[in-house]
């Protein structure tokens, strides 16, 4: 439903975002990841036509141009600072953006503003301008919502009402492109991830074959681990003891399987070690570092 093929945006004159081609389909939660300055919120500015690119954007087919915005009637968005006016009520300001009256109330119930949605924006927290933000974002039954930073400034409560909200939105076929940060709550909801870096995409994967192929360590516990330690030893097999479990690498699990059979050990447990998600992504970038120092 949404297409970028080789889009790249450049300010005045310096690239910002380079070649950019990813595809979601509909009812995708996309997280978009990346250092600070990576290029996550121009990707957005650029999907939304207010940047100049290069390449072609497609929203349900239609192209995106600078000057033809039709594309984006189905489109909700929050980006930087959400785009309220302080004199108005929360309620007027929504109603502003609102086709739909039912589904305005709607929202108001399920984003909880209800006590103050009467009061002038001015006088509005942060996290209930960031609600506010959120409610305009999903008027109208949106197609596709991009969210940039959608859990600033959002308490406990706030942040679980807006994550249901975004997974219920999702279920019914609504697609999301959402930057965080805040990586473990990404990681409750997205299912594709996007990890952009020096205007560059470096990864655009399920968010299950991202966690597959980054599991890089199995633990591995058999029905006598001290004989299993001197049967690995002899192979040359690396591994690290986590008693009452041995760690190995993934690429060694099929062969260390051979040598366990040969000396009649049993495996009872083969296990991907899970390795926090933070951890991974500083991991890849720090390898994506190196490469461009050896360059
Ligand atoms: N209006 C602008 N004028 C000049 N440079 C800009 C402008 N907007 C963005 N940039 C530059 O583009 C790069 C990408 O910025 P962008 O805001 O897209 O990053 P980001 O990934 O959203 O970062 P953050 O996580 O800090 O929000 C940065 O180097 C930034 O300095």
């Amino acid at each position: 439903m949404l297409e970028l093929q080789d889009v790249s945006t450049f300010i005045r004159r310096k690239p910002i975002v380079m070649h950019a081609t990813f595809d979601i389909s509909p009812g995708q939660i996309v997280g978009l990841i990346g250092p600070n300055g990576a290029g996550k919120t121009t990707i957005m500015k650029t999907i939304l036509g207010l940047t100049k690119f290069t390449g072609t954007i497609r929203i349900n087919q239609m192209l995106v141009t600078e000057n033809n915005h039709s594309a984006l009637t189905h489109v909700g968005a929050l980006i930087e600072h959400p785009a309220i006016y302080p004199f108005l009520t929360g309620r007027q300001n929504l109603t502003l953006y609102s086709h739909d009256q039912t589904d305005l109330m709607q929202l108001v119930t399920q984003l909880e503003l209800t006590p103050y949605i009467d009061r002038p924006a001015k006088d509005y927290s942060l996290g209930m301008k960031q609600k506010l933000g959120i409610a305009i974002a999903l008027l109208n039954q949106p197609q596709l919502v991009i969210l940039d930073e959608p859990m600033n400034g959002l308490d406990i409560e706030a942040t679980i009402l807006v994550r249901n909200l975004i997974k219920q939105h999702a279920a019914q076929g609504t697609t999301f492109l959402i930057s965080s940060h805040i990586l473990s709550e990404l990681q409750k909801i997205m299912t594709r991830i996007i990890l952009v870096n020096n205007g560059q995409i470096i990864i655009n994967q399920p968010i299950i074959t991202f966690n597959q192929l980054h599991q890089t360590q199995y633990r591995l516990l058999t029905n006598d681990p001290s004989r299993t330690i001197t049967a690995l030893q002899n192979a040359q097999v690396a591994f690290t003891v986590d008693a009452p479990y041995l760690i190995i690498k993934q690429a060694d699990r099929i062969n260390s399987q051979k040598i366990l059979r040969q000396d009649d050990l049993y495996l009872t447990e083969l296990t991907p070690v899970e390795t926090s998600f933070e951890k991974l992504i500083v991991t890849i970038l720090e390898n994506q570092r190196g490469l461009h120092h050896e360059n």
